[in-house]
């Protein structure tokens, strides 16, 4: 595959659906106003961005829960589409990078970077392990589901016909975790799904814990690498602006630990920032956020 390649497309998704507080869809404009762009290119990136997506809105009327899922036909539609851009994105030879938004939109991104990249490997940067199914969900916030579907897990949803299970559970690996529904707990022993969660961080540090995730996942260092990182894996203390914040996560330094040391093996294909939400804190806090989140980009692209 063509490692580093040294243009970025920014996917600006503004999208709120797989959950229910306001705002998220505003984390991609916050960002962006926020200068990452200009930070990109100063690292010597070429970085297209032809303004943020605009996704077709669906009534709620049109779009009754399906069991206990929350707007399942709009978190659907709109993964679709990013699935698309962003497959398009990697097959022009683009490192996409994917700024939300909820989580769910992980979906299509990482839809995106398989069917380019079927070899690809994942790395989950977040507090929860978003693989509820339709069954063990007790919200229906679908953005606590995204990986349950890329795995093929759970019942079949038609409107979720489009999700192939490109993802093997030998190429997912989690940092971070440390707030796990008991159905998820279950999922993740009966599929062998590696996780090195806050409790491992502590335990070994945060380099152990990297290199023992990329030897999961990425044994001979020459599968691609697809990181998911979600903003709530950090401790509230330091990305306080976000839907779902879990006492007790990573410090600023292990967060960004993890983006270079992504960035280092030269394997990164596609990036996604999530659950960037400027609108649950105080304006200090919400830039506080949201400077987080340009940082820890900038650095798994170089910085
Ligand atoms: N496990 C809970 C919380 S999921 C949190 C989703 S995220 N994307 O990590 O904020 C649920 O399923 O609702
Ligand atoms: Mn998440
Ligand atoms: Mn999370
Ligand atoms: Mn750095």
């Amino acid at each position: 595959f063509l490692p580093n390649p040294k243009t970025i497309a920014v996917v600006g998704c503004p999208f709120s659906g797989g959950q229910p507080k306001l705002g998220v869809d505003k984390g991609p404009i916050h960002l962006v106003e926020a200068g990452l762009i200009t930070r990109l290119e100063e690292l010597g990136w070429r970085v297209l961005f032809d303004g943020h997506h605009q996704f077709e809105e669906i009534s709620a009327a049109s779009d009754p829960p399906i069991g206990k899922l929350q707007n399942p036909r709009h978190v659907s539609r709109v993964c679709e589409s990013v699935a698309e851009v962003v497959g398009a994105h990697v097959r022009n030879g683009q490192l996409p990078v994917t700024l939300g938004g909820d989580h769910s939109l992980a979906m299509g991104t990482i839809s995106g970077t398989l069917s380019s990249y079927p070899d690809a490997c994942v790395i989950w940067v977040d507090a929860h392990a978003d693989i509820n199914t339709a069954e063990t969900t007790s919200s229906g916030n679908i953005h606590g589901m995204p990986v349950s579907f890329l795995l093929g897990l759970g019942e079949k949803i038609p409107e979720y016909a489009w999700v192939k299970p490109l993802l093997r559970p030998e190429r997912l690996v989690y940092i971070g975790l440390r707030d796990l529904d008991a159905g998820e707990k279950r999922i993740l022993r009966e599929n062998n799904i590696k996780a090195f969660s806050m409790h491992e961080v502590d335990k070994y540090g945060i380099g152990r814990v990297v290199d023992m995730a990329l030897d999961h996942v990425n044994p001979n260092r020459d599968l691609p690498i697809h990181l998911s990182f979600d903003v709530d894996a950090l401790d509230p203390s330091v990305a306080p602006s976000t839907g779902t914040p879990v006492r007790g996560g990573l410090t600023f330094r292990e967060g960004h630990y993890i983006c270079e040391a992504i960035h280092e093996t030269g394997l990164l294909v596609a990036l996604d920032l999530m659950e960037v939400n400027p609108s649950l804190a105080d304006p200090e806090s919400v830039r506080q956020t949201v400077a987080v989140g340009c940082s820890l980009v900038c650095s798994a692209l170089g910085e």
